[in-house]
């Protein structure tokens, strides 16, 4: 069997989503996602330019030796375009092998770990009150698991509070919308959020937080400190991790669960995290980090250390690498919850796929392969558009993170 044809789809319903189809000499093909929110076209330039000529006439069962090939053989490693970009490659990979098997994704990664991939969804609102109602929401959809987000009174905007409640889209204008942020002012309000929620709906629902990377670590234990009677699932993202070392001070501090990772691409990126037992969950993904074949190897490094897995679900993910994660979660030995941010209806009719939702729990369907496919004449309704993801500034103009 040989790889004949490699395309690269870039469609827009309602937000950008960059797909690889490989296509083979058998007519059996594999969808791999490709996209890296607000830097999409780096990447589509990065497989036509770079990857795709180096793919035709290959054998698409050889997953790792193709995986090899093209991290060794670019000598320049790592990076989220070059890993996003090895990802898709791997992804169609394994769905054309899972197809070629007949046999769902998860069947050859391992078998069933479990029946159901947990899921946490998005309540959020502008202000407690709308957040409660929110949550409430989603309890009474089934979820086990809720993040919880609130806008913040003083600051004009805040990440995670979206007008559209249930399709959270912060890539929104042709150049970066600007964002003010005060961290005096999050701080002081978070906890009064977790605060009201346990007094409402009790402890029988997992709790999550998302900072989005915004704290210093002596000001992320101080969060973690104050959150500790609400028992949160994990909190998310405090600080930016370049800097792995820094989660040490956080963990000396607090007992609220870390998670950390959304924006990792290799295992490098995590090994301290890791080793060191500084977070609970790694939340790198498919996508992003390298495909199914490297976010294994993170995951087979995590288990030995405590650490599960929280995967990276939100809208820019496409339902390609959520069908691909959804086999991944099934079968990983340290799962720990899956992220599930629901895409639209025009995302869902342009990528059909078998994966549902049932009572908060994902099933990624027993078709063979990832179950995930593409309606390319669809796809060409919906053309690209430029959308960056927002920045953000303190209240005096400084330049801080989004
Ligand atoms: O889903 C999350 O936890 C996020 O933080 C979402 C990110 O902001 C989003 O994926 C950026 O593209
Ligand atoms: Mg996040």
């Amino acid at each position: 069997m040989k790889i004949i044809d490699a395309k690269v789809i870039v469609t827009c319903p309602g937000r950008n989503f960059v797909t690889l189809k490989v296509v083979t000499d058998e007519g059996v093909y594999g969808i791999g996602d490709a996209t890296l929110n607000g830097r999409e076209m780096a990447v589509v330039s990065y497989l036509e330019d770079h990857i795709v000529p180096c793919l035709i006439g290959r054998d698409p069962q050889q997953v790792e030796d193709i995986w090899q090939y093209l991290y060794r053989g670019a000598y320049w490693r790592r990076g989220p375009v070059t890993m996003t970009a090895i990802a898709a490659v791997d992804v169609a990979l394994w769905d054309i092998k899972a197809k070629i098997a007949n046999q769902p994704l998860y069947q050859l990664l391992g078998g069933k770990s479990r029946d159901g991939v947990m899921v946490y969804g998005h309540a959020n609102g502008g202000d407690i009150a709308e957040t409660v109602d929110e949550v409430g929401r989603y309890i009474d959809m089934g979820y086990k698991a809720i993040r919880a987000q609130t806008g913040v009174p003083g600051l004009p905007s805040t990440y995670g509070v979206a007008s559209e409640k249930m399709y959270y889209e912060p890539a929104d204008a042709e150049l970066p919308t600007e964002n003010v942020w005060s961290t005096e002012k999050y701080l002081n309000h978070v906890p009064k959020l977790f605060q009201t929620l346990r007094d409402k709906y009790g402890f029988d629902h997992h709790l999550l937080h998302d900072s989005h990377h915004r704290l210093t670590p002596i000001e992320a234990a101080r969060l973690g400190k104050d959150l500790e009677p609400f028992r949160l699932f994990w909190l998310e993202d405090t600080v930016t991790a370049e800097n792995q070392e820094s989660f040490r001070l956080i963990r000396q501090h607090t007992t609220t669960p870390l998670a950390v990772g959304e924006v990792f691409s290799s295992i490098f990126d995590c090994q301290q995290l890791i080793t060191e037992q500084l977070i609970d969950y790694i939340r790198a993904t498919v996508v992003h980090a390298g495909g199914i074949t490297h976010l294994r190897r993170i995951a087979n490094l995590a288990d030995l250390y405590h650490v599960r897995t929280g995967c990276h679900g939100a809208t820019d993910l496409s339902p390609v690498c959520m069908g691909a994660a959804l086999h991944f979660d099934t079968w990983v030995p340290n799962f720990g919850i899956q992220e599930y941010m629901r895409h639209t209806p025009e995302t869902d009719a342009v990528f059909p796929h078998v994966y549902t939702f049932d009572d908060g729990y994902l099933y990624p369907g027993e078709v063979p392969g990832h179950g995930v496919d593409i309606d390319e004449a669809l796809a060409a309704k919906y053309p690209y558009k430029p959308a960056y993801l927002p920045v953000n500034r303190l209240q005096d103009g400084t330049m801080f993170n989004w």
